[in-house]
């Protein structure tokens, strides 16, 4: 089995005339009670895309719904043409082999060295030889800024912002179509952020990948992303209002016409003080 074999043929690839991923009247609720409602939107392939929005408006809900982790209730979510929802078992893991995941706590094995941790995949999707594996291994290393040395120790003995790289050269190893980062910079000091944020950058320029980065982080969002989408949570609006109150470039986040937006980035209470007050008195 090599990586080629047990790659899915999706058609659409080849002439690249899909959008990587679509969106369309999605829902998803939990016990009845929907979390994103009637969304709709288009992710161009090669897009970095950063998710916004107050803890609880359905960022992560969101994100695993785009990798297949969670089932849409109503709508759908498809990958290059396909229809996540309809793929098949056998063929699920093909595509699922196409995703890459940054987790927020990098959620690397504490029992494996990090040779294994960014081995673990290639391990499990193809049989490749142990030259090989070495020489992919610590390229991903060395991409991320790693230096071979640390590849024979565990997760336990570097530093977190060394982890998150590790967790980087990870769901690289798979040469992913889509990346996702949940929180890539959260726990991290300014200067160790603006190292994942120099690297989630650099791994667009060097791979053709579309990304999904869910963050709390302003600067990062302004910093990795061509676009920005921000979430509302849906208990908190009309109706008929749309969930998304921006939509945009990172550059117009500021002057976004939707007050909720600005006071958001600029990390301001606002409303939401009164809100809350209203709330705890009744
Ligand atoms: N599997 C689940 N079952 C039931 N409710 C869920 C499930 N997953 C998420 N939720 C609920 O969906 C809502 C949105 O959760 P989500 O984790 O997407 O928020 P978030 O915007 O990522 O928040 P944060 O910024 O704090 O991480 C929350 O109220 C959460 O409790």
């Amino acid at each position: 089995m090599n990586a080629t074999a047990t790659q899915t043929p999706l058609e659409d690839d080849a002439a690249g005339s899909k959008p990587s991923i679509e969106v369309r009247d999605l829902t998803v609720a939990f016990g009845g009670q929907p979390i994103l409602k009637d969304i709709n939107l288009t992710i161009a392939r090669g897009q970095t895309l950063a998710i916004i929005g107050e803890s609880g408006c359905g960022k992560t809900v969101f994100m695993k719904t785009l990798v297949g982790l969670i089932a849409p209730t109503i709508g759908s979510v498809s990958f290059c043409g396909k229809d996540l929802a309809k793929v098949s078992q056998v063929e699920l893991p093909s595509i699922r082999r196409r995703f890459g995941f940054v987790f927020q706590n990098a959620a690397l094995f504490d029992s494996m060295s990090i040779f294994d941790n960014v081995a673990f995949p290639l391990t499990q999707n193809e049989r490749i030889s142990d030259d090989e594996l070495d020489e992919r291994v610590f390229k991903h290393l060395h991409e991320v800024g790693l230096p071979s040395a640390v590849a024979h120790k565990r997760p336990s003995e570097i530093s977190g912002g060394m982890r998150k790289r590790v967790g980087l050269a990870r769901a690289l190893i798979l040469k992913p179509d889509l990346i996702v980062y949940d929180e890539p910079t959260t726990g991290l000091d300014p200067i160790m952020s603006d190292v994942i944020n120099e690297l989630i950058l650099d791994t667009r320029r060097r791979y053709p990948v579309t990304s999904v980065v869910v963050t709390h982080d302003m600067h990062t969002a302004r910093k990795v992303s061509d676009r920005v989408l921000m979430f509302f949570p849906r208990a908190r609006i009309g109706e008929d209002d749309s969930q998304i109150l921006f939509d945009g470039s990172p550059s117009d986040l500021e002057h976004a016409d939707d007050r909720r937006v600005r006071q958001f980035v600029r990390g301001e209470a606002g409303d939401r003080l009164n809100e809350l007050t209203r709330e705890a008195g009744s």
